[in-house]
């Protein structure tokens, strides 16, 4: 898994950051998202304006109108390789601000290839086929089981499983990660990291997952835990065939994160922490199961009960959904 999170983030993660950051308040987030940005924002030189000053045999007193004696050749031609010359030194300047490790590993295609992916737009398929490739996501609030349940799927069910938040640390963690802070102040805040950075680790794990493993059922783990965030990875990732909803009260997820807190080493199992997670879950994480409840995508489970009893509801669900033995 280690190996997933150095492989180099897809070439869509700099054309979407820079389309995402659009406000600039003065949070330390949002501070953080403007250094994120800088990846894109080579400086520009600056186009000397073009006017049509020409005094010379063609152009008479510095008007536009050509002179009936002829087309206005060596000015455009002049124009022309000013210009290409101009776009060929802003070209190798934004070559040289996007970091090696931002560009794809196999660098089977041409700088010229380089650049039209980076200023294309949205993918227009996603990577992976959804007739291929199975995607389950795993919602519900902090503490509410996920990860738990996840272990008891992979055991019965063959998924392999990516926790979003355990990609993020991961990466946070990797000494080299020019993410780290904007991860760790996003997740001592309680709020979600920009979608590209998410979205990028778990393509590139279940990249690795299926090239290593041959595995095509994935278990994506509290993630999305925004609209953004859901609409990117189906139009670029892969469309979800089912959305795995753990619901329970907030007192319950309260005293399993204190009580995981004891062990889990995490800087965000702490009261303060939570509160603001649970604010984040309510304001932004539960639109996105209400949106995949209109579509029918989601088996609820009720995980207040025994780890035992959440599982055998899952299983139902899951095999009613799936149609899959366990
Ligand atoms: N059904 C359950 N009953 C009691 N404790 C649980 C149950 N499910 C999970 N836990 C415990 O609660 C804590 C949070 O569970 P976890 O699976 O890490 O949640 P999440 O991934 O949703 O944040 C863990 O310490 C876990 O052992
Ligand atoms: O798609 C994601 C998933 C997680 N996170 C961050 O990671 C934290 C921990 O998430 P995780 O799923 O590990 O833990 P949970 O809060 O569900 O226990 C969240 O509060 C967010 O700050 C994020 O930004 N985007």
């Amino acid at each position: 898994m280690s190996s997933s999170l150095r492989t180099a983030f897809p070439r869509f993660i700099l054309q979407g950051v820079s389309a995402s950051v659009t406000t600039h308040r003065s949070t330390p987030v949002n501070a953080a998202r403007r250094a994120f940005t800088s990846i894109t924002s080579a400086a520009r030189p600056t186009l000397p304006s073009i006017q049509p000053q020409f005094t010379g045999r063609r152009f008479a007193g510095g008007g536009a109108a050509p002179q009936k004696d002829g087309f206005p050749i060596i000015p455009l031609v002049a124009i022309f390789v000013g210009g290409s010359g101009l776009f060929y030194l802003l070209v190798k300047q934004r070559e040289g601000n996007i970091p090696e490790r931002l560009r794809s590993k196999e660098r089977d295609m041409s700088t010229e290839n380089d650049r039209k992916l980076i200023a294309s737009g949205p993918r227009t398929k996603p990577a992976f086929d959804p007739n291929d490739v199975t995607v389950i996501f795993v919602l519900g609030g902090p503490g509410a089981g996920k990860g738990t349940q996840c272990a008891n799927i992979v055991r019965g069910y063959g998924f392999a499983h990516y926790s979003a938040g355990d990609l993020l640390r991961m990466e946070q963690a990797r000494p080299d990660s020019e993410f780290g802070e904007l991860i760790k102040t996003c997740i001592r805040e309680g709020k979600i990291v920009p979608m590209e950075v998410t979205v990028a680790l778990l393509e590139n794990a279940m990249r690795d997952e299926i090239k290593k493993t041959g595995t095509k059922r994935f278990l994506i783990d509290g993630f999305p835990r925004q609209m953004d965030q859901a609409l990117k990875f189906e139009q670029d990732v892969c469309p979800s065939k089912l959305v795995l909803f753990f619901d329970t009260t907030e007192d319950v997820m309260l005293k399993r994160l204190l009580r995981r807190a004891e062990t889990s080493g995490r800087e965000d199992d702490n009261i303060e922490s939570i509160r603001k997670r649970f604010r984040t879950f309510v304001e932004a994480s539960m639109p996105v199961v209400e949106y995949y409840e209109k579509l029918g995508k989601v088996v609820k489970v009720n995980s207040s009960n025994s780890v035992d009893e959440v599982y055998e509801e899952v299983k139902k669900g899951l095999d009613e959904r799936l149609k899959l033995k366990n």
